[in-house]
Parts: C-alpha cells; sequence; structure tokens
C-alpha cells in the first residue's frame, strides 16, 4: 500500500482535518491544528508530503522517525501537531486495513467506559453555577473552568478573593457532589500561584492546571511542595523529550499532552508509559474536533494511567460549529453518566462527513485568541 495524496480542510470554530488517501482505496482521517496557528500547521504538513508520497503507511513508527529526525530543526508546537495529525491519519489506515480498532493495534481495552469532563464558564470564568447545574442535568459530574480573569505578577488580594470567591460558591451550591479542576491557563505568574494555591485548599479542587506556564515549569515542583492540591500540565508540551523533564523533576501529579499537539498517538501512547513508570497520571487535553478526541479515547483505553478525558462538547471555543458537526456515526460518540465509550469501528472510528467539511472549508474563519491586556496596557496572559 503506498500514499498518494494528502488534504488539508481548515474548518469552524479553528480546526483543521487531515485526509490521507492511500492507492488501495483506504482513507485515514487526522487533525494537524494549533489553535491559532492552522495555516502554519497546514504549511508544516504540507511541507512534509513530498516526503509521505509514495510511503507505505503502515510503517508508522519509521515515518515517525523520519518526520521527527529527518528535520535538523525538530520539536515544538507547530512540527509536533503536523506529525500528530499525520500520525492520527496512519493509525486510522492501519486499523481500517486491519479491521481493527486502534486501541486493539496496541493491545486491547484496560477498561470499559472512560471518564470524561466538561468545561463551563467561558474566558473568564461566568456564569459557572449555571453552566454545572445544566451539565449535572444530562449527567456529567466533573468540570473544568478557567481560574482567574486577567492576573496581574503581582495582584491584589481582592483579585485573590474573587477568584476564591467562584470556587467556595461552587462547593457551597453542589458540595463534594461534584468535582472540578481549575485551569490557571498560564495567566498565573510564580508570585501569585503559590499564594492562589494556599487560599484554595480549602476547596479542594480535583486538580490545578497550568498553575504557571510551561516555561516556567521548574516552578513546579516547589509549588508542588506548597500545596496538596494535584497539579497539571501538558498542552503546551509537545514530546516525550519535553515531558521527561518534568517526570524527572516531579511536581506534577496529572500529564495533559494534546494528541493533536504532541506527536500524536505514537508519541503520546509513550509518554503515557513514562508517567505510569513515575506514577503520574494522564488526562488528554482536548479542547478540539472528534478526530482529535478520537485519537485520545484510544490512548484512554489502553493507558492504566489514564484518569480523565476532556472533550470539547459545549466549549466556549466552539462558536460556528460543535463537536461532532463533521461527524456521519455522532451515536458511537456515547457520552453518558460523565463516561464515554470506548470507539470500536476500525481504525479511529470516526466517520468523517467528507462533503460537510469540504463545505464548511470554504469559509474556515482564521481564529486567532484574543491579545489581552491588563489596566496599565501592558500584556496580560490570556
Ligand atoms: O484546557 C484547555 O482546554 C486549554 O487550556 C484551552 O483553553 C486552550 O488550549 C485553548 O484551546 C487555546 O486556544
Ligand atoms: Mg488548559
Amino acid at each position: 500500500m503506498k500514499i498518494i495524496k494528502l488534504t488539508t480542510y481548515r474548518v469552524p470554530p479553528r480546526w483543521m482535518l487531515l485526509k490521507i488517501e492511500t492507492d488501495e482505496g483506504i482513507v485515514g482521517w487526522g487533525e494537524p491544528v494549533i489553535e491559532g496557528r492552522a495555516r502554519t500547521v497546514e504549511a508544516a504538513v504540507h511541507e512534509m508530503t513530498p516526503f509521505l508520497i509514495g510511503q507505505d503507511p503502515g510503517r508508522i513508527n519509521d515515518l515517525w522517525q523520519a518526520m521527527y529526525r529527518g528535520g535538523f530543526y525538530r520539536g515544538g508546537a507547530i512540527l509536533m501537531s503536523a506529525i500528530a495529525g499525520i500520525d492520527q491519519a496512519l493509525w486510522d489506515i492501519k486499523g481500517k486495513l486491519l479491521g481493527v480498532p486502534v486501541y486493539d493495534l496496541l493491545g486491547g481495552r484496560v477498561r470499559d467506559k472512560m471518564k470524561m469532563y466538561s468545561w463551563v464558564g467561558g474566558d473568564r470564568p461566568s456564569d459557572v453555577i449555571a453552566g454545572i447545574r445544566k451539565l449535572r442535568a444530562v449527567g456529567i459530574d466533573t468540570f473544568k473552568m478557567n481560574g482567574t480573569e486577567e492576573m496581574r505578577m503581582l495582584d491584589s488580594a481582592r483579585a485573590v478573593d474573587q477568584a476564591v470567591g467562584r470556587i467556595a460558591e461552587i462547593r457551597e451550591a453542589f458540595g463534594n457532589e461534584i468535582e472540578f479542576g481549575i485551569d490557571f491557563h498560564g495567566r498565573v505568574a510564580a508570585p501569585m500561584a503559590k499564594v492562589l494555591l494556599r487560599a484554595l485548599e480549602p476547596y479542594r479542587p480535583l486538580f490545578v492546571e497550568e498553575p504557571v506556564l510551561a516555561e516556567q515549569a521548574e516552578y513546579y515542583p516547589r509549588l508542588a511542595e506548597s500545596t496538596s492540591i494535584p497539579l497539571a500540565a501538558g498542552e503546551r508540551m509537545y514530546s516525550r523529550f519535553e515531558f521527561k523533564r518534568v517526570l524527572e523533576q516531579g511536581g506534577l501529579a496529572i500529564l495533559q499532552p494534546d494528541l493533536s499537539h504532541a506527536g500524536g498517538i505514537t508519541e503520546c501512547v509513550k509518554i503515557a508509559a513514562m508517567a505510569e513508570a513515575y506514577d503520574v497520571a494522564v488526562a488528554p487535553h482536548c479542547p478540539l474536533g472528534p478526530v482529535a478526541l478520537a485519537a485520545c479515547l484510544h490512548l484512554d483505553f489502553v493507558s492504566h494511567n489514564a484518569v480523565l478525558q476532556e472533550q470539547s462538547m459545549g466549549i466556549h471555543y466552539n462558536q460556528g460549529a460543535e463537536l461532532l458537526d463533521y461527524v456521519k456515526n455522532k451515536d458511537d460518540f456515547r457520552m453518558e453518566g460523565g463516561y464515554i465509550a470506548a470507539l470500536t469501528k476500525p481504525g479511529l472510528g470516526v466517520e468523517v462527513d467528507e462533503e460537510r467539511v469540504i463545505e464548511a472549508s470554504k469559509n474556515a474563519p482564521d481564529w486567532r485568541n484574543p491579545l489581552w491586556r491588563h489596566e496599565d496596557g501592558s500584556v496580560a496572559e490570556w
């Protein structure tokens, strides 16, 4: 079998889908994208295309190594997202060829269903209580929200009280009937991270995510010493070689690799295995589309230390398209009682509605994250 064509489709809300065609008619789908840099990742995918045309799609490991090591300059958000989407599509092809779901190619399922969570509140945490109430009505009991609005490097007791007050209200309203993670989203600088973590202790969040920016990873062990709250990060780390450092230094209780940013299934399964050796959990990051979620689920179903799966149903980013809008087999994404079932069809298990994708790609937005500024006019982390 040989790869004969790669086609990329940028589509609303901010995703990109990749179709890889073979000379035997089997087609694989991937989701190579970095939110806000879709065109850059698209260029990276097309730069890799001349190498991929004519290759055997079944040699996933070799193609991965060649795409990664074949470039003198390697790693990083763009290149690893391009490799990620190509890798996902190659696993999709192999599973379809052999007639089995990807998790069966990786040794079979370790669980029957996967715990998932939903976002509540928007860019600035708002109406969180109402959002939780609405989702609890459909059986969701685990949530995530942004922890703060703009947070200055050294901020006020008032700003801390506002952030903590929102969390106190949640515990007040729901007690321990629900669980929630708090995403600091990299908005909190090191001087404020310890202050906020300490103030949040009494409300026992399930985890705090990106307590500081990924480029401040050396703070993870120090912050972990100051709190009992499990710390999580990973959406802005892109390979085993980045994750090994945070595992070595300690501090993170949960790794959150993104299957569309960190080299795909091939790389993230290795990251999950590394984490298990350190008794660190994995909770794949996935604010993206259905192919990215499917790739996450195949990792979840073969990883003992997979604990939670993010999915983007109802997320504040999904303006213009919802999680399953481009999928024919919507019923295969069975979410019930806060769990999501395995996708059992061959390959990734996603039947992409290509007609719908082509139509939507005709007016794909160039989504960008907002540029925030503090009151004094300086740039604020979004
Ligand atoms: O946890 C999450 O989902 C992420 O922090 C998410 O908010 C960002 O990755 C966003 O997609 C970037 O554009
Ligand atoms: Mg996050």
